[in-house]
Parts: C-alpha cells; structure tokens; sequence
C-alpha cells in the first residue's frame, strides 16, 4: 500500500472509476481538489465513469448534481445503484412491478424502464402516523408487484416496512437492495445508510435479499454492459473498504482508498481489506 502521484497516475490509467459520497462530495458539499482533479484528467483524456451507491437520484438527477458543482458529465458516465438495480430487475428478474422503499431517483430509474411501481413518495405511504390500519396494510396487497426494491429512503416509517414486509410474507416475491452501506458520509458527520434502513425487514422477513450496489457483481456487470474496461490500465478511487475497494479487487482493477468519507486508515487491518494506494483526499493528487 502506498501513495501516488498525479504524473504516475496519468502515465500508468486510461480509464478512472470515482466512488462520489465521501469521495467528491458529502451531501451538497464539493470535497476541496475533486473539481480540480477531474479537470486534470480530462485535460489528459482520461476516462471517467462514476459509480455510486446512493440510490437517492437518478443518473439525470446526479447529472444535474455535477453541473452545479461546475462539472460537464454525461449520464453514460454515470452508474448509479438506482440505475444499476432497475436493469437488474427488467433485464434479470424480468420484473413488472414494484414495491419500493425508497425516493424520487430511484422512482425516475424504474420510469425509464417501464417497471410500474407503489410505495417510494406517494402520498399514502408517507404520512407519520400512530393510527396503522393494520387490516388494511394487508388488504391492500396488489398481487401484480413481483419484487420488494429498498433503497435509500429518507421518508421511511413504520407503516411503508410494514406494506414491504408484507409482500416479502409471500416467498415468490423477490427481494432487492439497491446496496447495503451501513453509513452515509454528509458533511455534518457520518449517518445511517441505506444498508441499516432495509436492516429490519431482513430481520422481520427472515429473507436474504439481493443486493445489487458495490461491491456486487450486478454494479460491475451494468458497467461493463456499456463499456469494455482495460483492467490493467483502470483505477477504482473510494472512500469504504468493504464496497469500493472491495468492488474494484474483485473487478481486477487497481484502487485507491481516500480518507474523505467513511473508512479510516486503522480500517485497513480491522477489515483486512488492503487498497493499492492510499491518499487523504483527491487534493493530494492536485
Ligand atoms: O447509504 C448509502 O446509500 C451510501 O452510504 C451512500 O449513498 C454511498 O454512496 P457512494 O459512496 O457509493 O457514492
Ligand atoms: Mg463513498
């Protein structure tokens, strides 16, 4: 393990994947030097794919995201696990219609896919409320939807895991996580992720879903559907051990773990998970 510089970096990758949360940003705070590198690398041709397991916002919704933060990035360099989990379920489970636990992004992946979908930020799933219609959650079953879809979900209440966990009774629904963190770097701190939010349903279901994010193979298998990757020549940069540089050892690539977000560097041997190179932030590389 060991640091790297930007000359060595642009002599040695054609291509670099980013990690974004904790990486370029946290929340809707630009990481001081990403700007910059990014406009390093495409000074130098570099290319650039983003890959990210917020599940929040759609590809489009995070192009706007880049945008505002004075980046031009196009969806095709975008990879985000609403997008990622939305192919899984149109091209892999063939699915039809959807349970979701979860917000507009991922709502939008599943629009441009036809996959029909309940729950997510309608109205009727997202009142605070005491007074559960217990009944009426499972009279209200629709036996069209096919798959359970969690991900992250900053409106989630009892009553919407409770329309979840009734659909996951019946065992021929299927059910899928958009990913699994455990925590969410903002820039006030670290949070609960989407990983601790779908948390109760296994443990209420009993059921292991599916989890589609880093470091799974469905991110790297919807990746490599649109682009062919010299692994020899591409780096994988993250924040988290257990998803980025997990996912990027496992895909055969090179990686960088930076101390911006969420893993620290006495992670390292608690987690044994060991990056290529290590640096504290993208400014390093400036
Ligand atoms: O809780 C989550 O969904 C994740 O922590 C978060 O969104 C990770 O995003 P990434 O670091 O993969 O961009
Ligand atoms: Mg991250």
């Amino acid at each position: 393990m060991s640091t790297i510089g930007f000359e060595e970096l642009i002599n040695k990758y054609t291509t670099v994947l980013f990690d974004c949360d904790g990486v370029l940003w946290r929340g809707n705070e630009l990481i001081p030097g990403s700007k910059e590198f990014i406009d390093h690398l495409r000074k130098h041709n570099k290319r650039l794919i983003f890959v990210t397991n917020n599940a929040s916002q759609s590809r489009e919704q995070y192009r706007t995201k880049f945008q505002k933060f004075g980046l031009d990035v196009s969806t095709d360099e975008i990879y985000g696990s609403a997008y990622a989990a939305t192919v899984y379920l149109k091209y892999k489970l063939k699915s039809k219609k959807a349970f979701v636990i979860g917000m507009s992004g991922l709502e939008h992946e599943l629009d441009t896919e036809g996959i029909e979908h309940i729950g997510g930020t309608s109205e009727e799933y997202n009142k605070l409320t005491t007074d559960i219609d217990f009944k009426g959650i499972k009279d209200s079953i629709d036996p069209s939807v096919d798959t359970v879809l969690c991900g992250m979900d900053l409106m989630l209440n009892y009553s919407k895991l409770s329309h979840a966990f009734s659909y996951l009774e019946n065992k021929n629904v299927n059910f899928v996580l958009t990913n699994d963190d455990s925590t969410f770097p903002q820039s006030a701190g670290i949070f609960p992720g989407s990983g601790s939010l779908s948390a109760p349903l296994i443990l209420a279901s009993g059921r292991t879903p599916t989890v589609v994010g880093k470091p799974n193979k469905e991110m790297l298998d919807c990746i490599l559907d649109k682009n062919h990757l010299n692994n020899e020549e591409t780096l994988m940069i993250g924040d988290r051990l257990n998803t980025d540089i997990k996912f990027g050892q496992e895909g055969g690539l090179d990686t960088l773990l930076v101390l911006s977000g969420v893993s620290k560097r006495e992670d390292i041997e608690k987690e044994n998970i060991y990056p290529k190179y290590i640096l504290n932030s993208l400014d390093d590389l400036n």
